[in-house]
Formats: C-alpha cells, sequence, structure tokens
C-alpha cells in the first residue's frame, strides 16, 4: 500500500482519536536512563534495580556487541524488505491459525480492529531444536549467518541481564535465569518495518501494549519513533544509536517474577511521512511448559503474590485471545 504512493490514509489505519499521536504529545524534556555496563558492579546493579523499577526500560551501552555486527544485521533485515512483494509472501504467517512464524502485517484476530501501520517478519532463533529453518529468509543469502550470530550475542548479553536482575531483587545471581527456563530459554526476532506514512498524526506503527516476554533487547535505524508509557505521559526514546545502545524492555514475565516490583513498560511506536523506520526486537521468552510465578523467595507476609502462577503457554493463549490473566 505504501509504495502506491497514497496521499490519505485508508480508515482501516485510522487510530480512535484519543489514540492518535496529535492527541497524546510525548512530554517533551525527559530523558530514558542509560547504564553503561562498563561502570564498576555495584553501580550496574543499583542502576538496574532503578530503571527497572521506575521505567520497566532502560538504554545499555558498553555490552561487547561489536557495531559492524549490528550494522550488518540491520543491512540484511533491510535487503529482505525489500525483496518483490511476491518473494516476501512466499513465507506468509497466520497468526490467527496459530502460524506465527514468517511474514505478516498484523497480529489482530478481530477484522473490526484497527490495525498498524506496519510490516514484519517473526521467527524463532534459539534455541537450535525449536528453530523452523524453513522459514528463515533465504535471501539475501547471508542472512542466516548474521542472524545466528546475533543470536549468539543475544544469549550472551541475555545472561548478562538475569544475572544483574536478579542481584538488583537481592537474589543469587542464577536464580532468574533458572526460573525462564535455563538453558531452554528462547529467543525470538521480530523485525518490525514501518514504511513511510502519509499521514503519521493519525496512524501508529504499534499500538499500545506490554510485551509478554521476560525481557526484550531491541535495536532501531536511526529513524525515531518508540515511545514509553511513564507516569501517565508518553515518553520518547532519545536515540543513541550511535553509541550501539540496545533498548531494554522489561516484559511482563519478569514483572510477575518479580510480583510487580519491576514493571512490564507501556510502549509504542509512531511512524514517519518521509522515512523508512526498522526495528529489531528480540523478545526473550521461557520455553512454553515452564511455570512462571512471583518468585517464593520475594515473598512474605507483609508481600503476598500480587499475580497468579500458570505456565507460559497459558498466559501467551490468554494474551492473544485478550483473557484476563
Ligand atoms: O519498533 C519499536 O521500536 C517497538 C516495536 C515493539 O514494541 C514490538 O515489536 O513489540
Ligand atoms: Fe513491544
Amino acid at each position: 500500500l505504501a509504495l502506491r504512493g497514497l496521499n490519505e490514509l485508508p480508515a482501516k489505519f485510522i487510530r480512535p482519536t484519543h489514540e492518535q499521536p496529535e492527541n497524546s504529545k510525548a512530554l517533551e524534556g525527559v530523558t530514558v536512563p542509560v547504564i553503561s555496563l562498563a561502570k564498576p558492579h555495584d553501580i550496574v546493579v543499583k542502576e538496574v534495580a532503578e530503571a527497572a523499577s521506575e521505567w520497566g526500560f532502560f538504554l545499555i551501552t558498553d555490552h561487547g556487541i561489536p557495531a559492524s555486527l549490528i550494522e550488518q544485521l540491520q543491512k540484511v533485515g533491510k535487503e529482505f524488505f525489500m525483496l518483490p512483494q511476491e518473494e516476501k509472501e512466499a513465507y506468509a504467517n497466520d497468526p490467527a491459525n496459530g502460524k506465527f512464524d514468517g511474514y505478516g502485517t498484523t497480529m489482530t484476530k478481530n477484522l473490526d480492529e484497527k490495525v498498524e501501520w506496519i510490516d514484519y517478519f517473526f521467527h524463532v532463533t534459539a534455541p537450535p531444536y525449536k528453530v523452523n529453518d524453513e522459514i528463515w529468509p533465504r535471501n539475501p543469502p547471508s542472512y542466516r549467518e548474521v542472524n545466528e550470530e546475533y543470536s549468539r550475542e543475544m544469549l550472551r548479553v541475555t545472561d548478562k541481564l538475569l544475572e544483574l536482575l536478579s542481584e538488583s531483587l537481592g537474589l543469587d545471581k542464577q536464580v532468574l535465569k533458572s526460573h525462564v527456563g535455563g538453558d531452554k530459554i528462547e529467543l525470538e526476532m521480530k523485525i518490525n518495518m514501518y514504511p513511510p506514512c502519509p499521514q503519521p498524526q493519525l496512524a501508529l506503527g504499534v499500538e499500545p501494549h506490554t510485551d509478554m516476554s521476560a525481557l526484550t533487547l531491541l535495536v532501531s535505524n536511526d529513524v525515531p519513533g518508540l515511545q514509553l508509557w511513564k507516569d501517565g505521559n508518553w515518553v520518547s526514546v532519545n536515540y543513541l544509536t550511535k553509541t550501539g545502545a540496545i533498548f531494554v524492555h522489561i516484559g511482563d514475565q519478569m514483572e510477575v517474577l518479580s510480583n510487580g516490583k519491576y514493571k512490564s513498560v507501556l510502549h509504542r511506536s509512531l511512524v514517519n511521512k518521509e522515512r523508512l523506520r526498522m526495528s529489531w526486537a528480540v523478545f526473550v521468552v521461557p520455553p512454553h511448559e515452564a511455570v512462571i510465578g512471583p518468585l517464593p523467595e520475594l515473598l512474605d507476609e507483609q508481600n503476598p503474590a500480587k499475580y497468579s502462577t500458570k505456565t507460559y503457554a497459558e498466559y501467551r493463549h490468554r494474551k492473544f485471545n485478550k483473557i484476563p490473566q
């Protein structure tokens, strides 16, 4: 649609008035926390605790992922989206029938709902026995190698973050990883592509939501658009693409495990009139059979469990079908 050079946005993309970016402007002058992993350990743990409880979101720098790898990831992802439409549609997903992997344009099941100004590609990248080789883009040819390398780096950074988050909750550093599945922890890659939009003030790239993951690790191209909900206002994430910062979202599973101490951040993304925006979100999720509930170590008489305990499969089913948890 976007390529046909529309001047007006088709009705299905026009958000309800209160959701339109022009009626819900971001607060100016607020900056999201940036945490350098090169700082002394105790400081990093303290900064992680503050950011995870006050924002549910932070940027990390000095994480050790080579800038050249992030550039390659972005290059092969963009090359895939520039392929002819028929070639991309050969990978079409079908979320309404439980096939989430592949190329798609919306996750909604309800045909009356407003849709988002986005195309995406979704696939599992770890562990190896959960990867569906068939669905990975075969073009460009280096897509696989680059994404495998990035996935290894994501696992390394995930381990580090789960250790820091455990310590920041006053727990032994292995606790969170063992509850999120240990070596069975899964990574899902979602490449988001937001084409230029004729009336960006009326549309959204991704509607307000929290991620159902434990953590989400995201990089984007240099076009801004991500906003977070903080204390009753939208706040734009300030961009640090030159430093190769990774955006870290606290997801629903982390909120549950921490019994609400850490907040799953509500966020949305805006689109742009002239420029194409892309982002690469890696969802760190438990295996479907993992049972997730508030960590017993964090509960006592003063702090009873605020969330029910259930398998990740059950949580996911409820979230997709909008059934209260
Ligand atoms: O594009 C972005 O920055 C956010 C995307 C997002 O929230 C998601 O894919 O879950
Ligand atoms: Fe998200």
